[in-house]
């Protein structure tokens, strides 16, 4: 709880700091419209009395009252309502950034990558508006309350009896409370299944997808999966809604019960001659209004109990963003150049929440300046290897030393901005080609000459040229926009990972997978030429990923993996000739498939 009210806390701060007067304008309000309520029943009471005992100038004083009573709380009702919205939409335009900011800083790739934690990301980032409105239906619910409040007093001075209202009246708001509980841990049991149902829609209903499952003539078999899967998650929903109901409607009896037990008390009293005329009125009339004054406590309440799914992922990210950013402890810079070399001692790493090692006690010396190719079968962990070398996960054993440094001590941002890479599933950036390129290295980011020989390293210059307007061509299928087909993306990726000029590493992850044969080794002689310039200027290490043997014959050091662990090092001539070696087996049917 102290959480939720530290975070309120914050926001109502936020809406102070940004809009003091709409801030003032509602807290204002709010109490202003507590008394007015309170003010209008009293007027009411008088309204009767005076007409009763014939004492006009009191009845005309408290219609009056009542009328100005009675508008002005109309017209504060809707001046805290737009105001509120106003406030909301500012806390949002702070909020929307931070959460942006946590999920974009985080180090590594686990909460990219993990089901359970997309979820709670999905939660967080569609639930900013919720959060953002969640302290005014706070200060709404605490509104309600001083109003029930002034309600029930007044009512106590009519008679004590009637205060058991106020119990009556908890219990809806207390069996609301169990309710959306209820309705919130139906939706969390049923969020991967919500995931799932949503990936199998999007998965017949996007372009890219469509294509293989349309061919497949699976169309009506990802539509009976997906309607299964909202059959279920409806049907767990719906009884979750069910039950929710069910306390609801309860609340609402011991209140009718309550209310109707408290009328025949003011009834019973006045026609005792113990009260007057108005003191009847005036109770049906705040009876009345006493339930539409718990209708409001509840549904505040409930509203705020509502955003609960969003502020427990809000928590759960800001939690994770901060162990992140605490446990990362490298500080120190990364070398202007490396001598050495980098070396992997003993490294093992396992993805959350799987049982087998991705990589399994790698130990290996990658020299200074040299070109390293990892190959091996699908996946045998190849991408998780690079992965390390960018910081993207950490070894859970052993670990990895740049000139000797452990790359834990080495500031990530440092690190990161000496490491050029393209990886396999690469991203298709849908800005100008110019930016598509120079966000490689952004402090070049309309350094034209720059991204021009970028563009020229990747082979992409006749690409570009190709382009309407060149490289000021918006790409992607947007408006205005040019839909580049997956090879010539793959080149444009290839050319932003050849933006920065002085990386010690330098990472292509199946760089030519969507290529054709001779663009393949056009692009392998140029990046061999890049490697050996950046080679002499940086000590540059090139890691080259690749399935097809033959574009990695001339690396200075070919790796071996088959399943998670390292099996051979060395280099082709090496490993080619050693007998019933395993890069020698792979290389062989490669070489028949190709020359059969
Ligand atoms: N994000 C992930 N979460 C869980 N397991 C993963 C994840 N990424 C990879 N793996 C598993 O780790 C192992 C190694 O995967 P990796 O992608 O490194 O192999 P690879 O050799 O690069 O494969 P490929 O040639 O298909 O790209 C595989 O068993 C894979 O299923």
């Amino acid at each position: 709880m102290r959480r939720y009210l530290s975070l309120w806390a914050e926001l109502l701060t936020i809406a102070w700091r940004r809009a003091p007067h709409g801030t003032a304008v509602v807290l204002g309000s709010s109490l202003l419209s507590v008394a007015a309520s309170a003010g209008a029943v009293l007027a009411l009471r008088a309204v009767v009395d005076g007409s009763v005992h014939g004492t006009l100038s009191t009845a005309l004083a408290g219609a009056v009252g009542a009328a100005v009573c009675y508008g002005a709380n109309a017209a504060l009702q809707g001046v805290i309502w737009d105001a509120t919205m106003l406030l909301a939409d500012k806390t949002d335009v702070e909020l929307r950034p931070r959460i942006q900011r946590w999920i974009t800083t985080v180090e590594g790739l686990d909460h990219l990558e993990r089901s359970d934690f997309l979820d709670r990301l999905e939660n967080a980032r569609m639930g900013t508006w919720l959060i953002s409105i969640s302290p005014w239906q706070i200060v709404n619910a605490v509104r309600s309350g001083l109003q029930l409040g002034a309600t029930l007093l007044i009512l106590g001075s009519v008679s004590p009896w009637l205060l058991f209202l106020l119990p009556c009246a908890a219990v809806p708001v207390w069996f609301d409370h169990r309710g959306k509980r209820v309705v919130a841990a139906g939706e969390m049991e049923t969020a991967e299944t919500f995931r799932l149902q949503r990936h199998l829609f999007r998965l017949a209903s996007r372009a890219t997808s469509s294509k293989d499952i349309k061919v497949a003539g699976a169309e009506q078999e990802i539509a009976r999966r997906q309607a299964a899967h909202w059959q279920e998650l409806s049907r767990t929903r719906q009884r979750a809604r069910l039950r929710a109901a069910f306390w609801r409607f309860g609340g609402w009896l011991v209140f009718a019960g309550g209310f109707i037990g408290g009328l025949t008390v003011v009834t019973h009293q006045a026609a005792h001659g113990h009260g007057t005329s108005g003191d009847v009125v005036m109770a049906v009339a705040i009876a009345s209004g006493l339930r539409q004054t718990v209708q409001q406590a509840v549904g505040s309440a409930v509203g705020t109990i509502g955003a609960r799914t969003a502020i427990e992922s809000y928590f759960w990210l800001r939690d994770y963003a901060a162990t992140d950013s605490a446990r990362t402890v490298g500080t120190a810079c990364a070398p202007a150049c490396l001598r050495q070399g980098i070396d992997f001692e003993n490294v093992s790493y396992r993805y959350p929440g799987t049982d087998r090692l991705a990589l399994d006690d790698v130990t290996v010396h990658i020299p200074a300046g040299t070109v390293v190719a990892i190959v091996g079968e699908y996946g045998s962990g190849k991408t998780t290897l690079v992965k390390l070398l960018v910081k993207f996960y950490r070894p859970d054993d052993g670990r990895i030393t740049v000139d000797g440094m452990d790359l834990a001590r080495i500031d990530t941002a440092d690190w990161r901005s000496r490491t050029s890479a393209a990886f396999q599933d690469f991203g298709r950036l849908e800005t100008t080609a110019a930016e598509g390129v120079g966000i490689g290295d952004l402090p070049y980011l309309t350094d034209r000459e720059r991204i021009t020989r970028a563009v020229r390293d990747a082979d992409a210059t006749t690409l570009v040229e190709g382009l309407p307007m060149g490289l000021d061509t918006t790409l992607g299928s947007g408006p205005g926009g040019v839909d580049l087909s997956e090879g010539q993306w793959q080149r444009i990726a290839l050319a932003r990972a050849a933006m920065r000029e002085d990386p010690l590493v330098f990472v292509l992850d199946e760089p030519t997978a969507s290529l054709d044969a001779p663009s393949e080794q056009a692009i392998f002689e140029r990046y061999m030429a890049r490697a050996r310039r950046l080679a002499g200027r940086t000590g540059a290490i090139t890691v080259i990923v690749s399935h097809r043997f033959s574009t990695v014959t001339g690396a200075d050091l070919i790796l071996v993996l088959q399943q998670g662990r390292l099996v051979e090092a060395g280099t082709h001539a090496e490993l080619e000739t050693r007998d019933r070696g395993r890069y020698a087996a792979l290389y062989g049917i490669q070489a028949r498939a190709y020359t059969r």
